[in-house]
């Protein structure tokens, strides 16, 4: 029987975390449990840096991007004799049940507390929509608009002035938000890294998407793949495209929830409050086909993410 559950988001911060927390702390005290808030993700967790949460804690909270109890990247918690530390704060404050939210690499954290007789449960809070296991994160919808609203401008002023535009989006190694914002923009040309164009293929593309009548041409990159503002000279030293490159940067992981966020995130927290209570433990949530589920956290993370080439195809039917 649980009592006491400890929650924490962890690594880079998603729109829709703060909903989560939410959903976990008023669904733990609506079944008799004591909910915690940790702050700053792993690091918190391991300096004690957490307390009892109240109410008026996730009050009004589920609307705000970022996530009110921090976050942080803390590569320490690799080592074990680190993880140790945040085992024996939990166990001096009780707490038996620790919710992790975050992506793949706060996953393993959460594992490796199983194996070392914590109760864990993940929720999936990342931008890069990259866990295998759950058709969508927490976050990637928000992140997707905020990508498709830039898009959208920078087409206005790449239209005006009859230019071609790279423009770099985050996602780690994970093409999703690439993929997506180039078939709702109408992007001639895209590459990541499941399907990444060389630079002259990349030329090729841009000339011939000028040959076909287009005064703007918008240019989809992952990052990681590119020296953009390199490629953009290049490209129009070879073109004759006059051509600029955008990077859109952290914009992209902050702002409001879509309603979609809010609701996948809410939603999850209650699932995982009734997973922990009926004993499930070492396990990440998931929605695959608009149903809850979960999966062995570690067999999660070792998945293959699936196979993006009909979302390719339909990208280049579509564009
Ligand atoms: N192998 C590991 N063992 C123990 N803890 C880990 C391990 N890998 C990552 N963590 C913990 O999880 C934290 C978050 O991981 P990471 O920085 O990879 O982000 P993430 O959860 O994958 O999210 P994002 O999608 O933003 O990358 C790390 O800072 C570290 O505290
Ligand atoms: O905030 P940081 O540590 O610079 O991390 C940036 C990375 O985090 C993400 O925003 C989320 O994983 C990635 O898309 C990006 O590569």
């Amino acid at each position: 029987m649980i009592k006491k559950i400890a929650i924490l988001t962890s690594g880079g911060d998603s729109p829709g975390m703060n909903s989560a927390v939410r959903a976990i702390v008023n669904t733990a005290f609506k079944k008799g449990l004591e909910p915690y808030l940790v702050y700053e993700g792993y690091l918190g967790l391991t300096n004690g840096n957490f307390k009892k949460a109240e109410k008026s804690d996730v009050k009004l909270i589920g609307s705000l991007g970022g996530t009110v109890i921090y976050s942080a990247r803390f590569p320490e918690f690799k080592k074990v004799e680190v993880r140790k530390k945040a085992i024996e704060k939990l166990k001096e404050e009780g707490i038996d049940a620790l919710v992790t939210i975050g992506g793949d690499g706060s996953y393993i954290g959460a594992s490796k507390l199983t194996e070392m007789g914590i109760k864990t449960i993940g929720l999936p809070g990342t931008i890069d929509n990259d866990i295998a296991s759950t058709d969508y994160t927490i976050g990637f919808h928000t992140a997707l608009d905020t990508i498709v609203r830039s898009i959208d401008q920078i087409r206005e002023t790449t239209e005006s002035h009859n230019r071609a535009t790279i423009v770099e989006v985050m996602g780690r190694f994970c093409g999703d938000l690439a993929i997506h914002a180039a078939i709702a923009t109408g992007a001639q040309v895209l590459s990541t890294s499941e399907r990444k164009l060389t630079e002259e293929e990349i030329i090729k593309e841009s000339q011939k998407a000028r040959k076909e009548g287009n005064r703007s041409i918008i240019i989809i990159v992952s990052e990681y793949l590119y020296d953009v503002n390199a490629l953009a000279k290049k490209i129009e030293a070879e073109t004759n495209i006059e051509t600029r490159a955008t990077i859109l940067g952290y914009p992209q992981r902050g702002g409001r929830p879509t309603a979609e966020d809010r609701i996948l995130a809410g939603r999850m927290g209650a699932f995982a409050v009734e997973k922990l209570i009926e004993g499930e433990t070492g396990v990440a949530v998931n929605i695959v086909n608009n149903k809850l589920t979960t999966k062995d956290i570690m067999e999660v993370v070792s998945m293959n993410r699936p196979n993006k080439d009909e979302l390719f195809k339909q990208y280049d039917l579509i564009k």
